[in-house]
């Protein structure tokens, strides 16, 4: 029984798939060459992450795949209703990334806050004498403590960001079209814990009272949730990341309120065109960038693997 991993599968799940007798492939095949890949290996299940598509032409030219599993959460690169009206199994692991994605927001947070992307950037070109300028540059930096994050989403990712900021002493807002109240666990060390109930509010009010922006939606069908308009109701000043997918915001409309001093800062893990953003998005020295890393950690990583594991082998019914 032949898996194919093609955006790759932590060793957990390689491990616990070999385990049940499968053999697992993790060679990156080409887009273009996938369905004859498929149909030469007998391929029974097909893993990808965010990377492979999964569209009508593989559905319709691979008859031997009995299951789909996206090591993730997004499946717009998958063709899911269709995979499914043709009998195959979609699957994927909503909860494993979840924290990981949260504490990325806050690491292109404090990257903004503190300039980080910036002066990564700047340190090792400065020769002494320009050193004290280049510290002053730095000086206006602020803390999150006692400010407002708006969440926009406040799904898994989400409700994590809200744990996090509440841990760190700010107030939290959200939007949600679904989620009317979410009831927050913020854990210790210790184990002791709170819970801190969150009413949802319109969009706009989120927008317009937030010092920090995150989005974590779904990628949309109607276009982009955050655009001109958008900004034009927020905060002066206010700062913004997008860990949820590239569409989500307008990038030009982005680049104007940053140039404008509208936006003080973005955080970006996604963009319009991945693998590559646009020379304007990659100079810009207010965005702080990541390659769609969110859940790219050692642990949700490990527990993708052990998910998409346990689903496929319960699916095919192996003891
Ligand atoms: N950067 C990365 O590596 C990762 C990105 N993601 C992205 O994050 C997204 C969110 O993931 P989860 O929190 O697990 O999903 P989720 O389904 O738990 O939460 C999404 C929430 O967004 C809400 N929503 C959808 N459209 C909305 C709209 N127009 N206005 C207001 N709320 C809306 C839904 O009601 C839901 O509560 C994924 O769909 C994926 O695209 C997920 C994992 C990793
Ligand atoms: O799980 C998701 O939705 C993600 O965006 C993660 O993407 P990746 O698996 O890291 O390519």
């Amino acid at each position: 029984m032949k898996v194919l991993a093609n955006d790759g599968l932590d060793q957990s799940g390689i491990d616990a798939l070999a385990e049940k007798g499968f053999e697992v492939i993790t060679a990156k095949v080409p887009q273009e060459f996938l369905v004859d890949y498929i149909n030469e290996h007998k391929i029974r299940a097909l893993l990808v992450r965010s990377a492979t598509q999964v569209r009508k032409d593989i559905i319709d030219g691979c008859p031997t795949i009995e299951i789909i599993g996206r090591g993730g959460v997004g499946m717009d690169n998958i063709d899911v209703d269709y995979a499914r009206e043709k009998g195959i199994h979609v699957i994927n692991t909503p909860s494993a990334s979840s924290e990981s994605v949260a504490e990325l927001v806050f690491a292109h947070l404090f990257s903004g806050a503190r300039f980080l992307q910036d002066s990564n950037r700047k340190m090792p070109l400065v020769g002494d004498t320009e050193f004290a300028g280049l510290k002053k540059a730095y000086t206006a930096g602020i803390e999150l403590r006692g400010k407002t994050i708006g969440i926009v989403g406040m799904g898994r990712i989400g409700q994590e960001v809200a744990r996090i900021a509440l841990g760190l002493g700010m107030r939290v807002v959200a939007a949600d079209n679904n989620v009317g109240r979410a009831s927050i666990k913020v854990k210790f060390y210790n184990n002791q814990f709170i819970n801190v109930d969150i009413e949802t509010e319109p969009l706009q009010d989120v927008l317009k009272h937030s010092d920090f922006i995150t989005l974590h939606v779904p990628a949309q069908k109607d276009g982009y949730m955050i655009g001109k308009n958008e900004f034009d109701i927020m905060k002066d000043g206010v700062a913004i990341v997008n860990c949820s997918r590239g569409g989500v915001i307008d990038e030009s409309a982005l680049i104007d309120a940053l140039d404008s001093g509208k936006v003080k800062f973005a955080g970006l893990d996604v963009f319009i065109n991945e693998p590559t953003p646009s020379k304007e998005i990659l100079n810009h020295s207010k965005i702080s960038l990541t390659p769609h890393t969110g859940a790219s950690t050692l642990e949700a990583q490990d527990r993708i693997g052990l998910s998409l594991a346990d689903q496929i082998s319960s699916i095919l019914q192996i003891q």
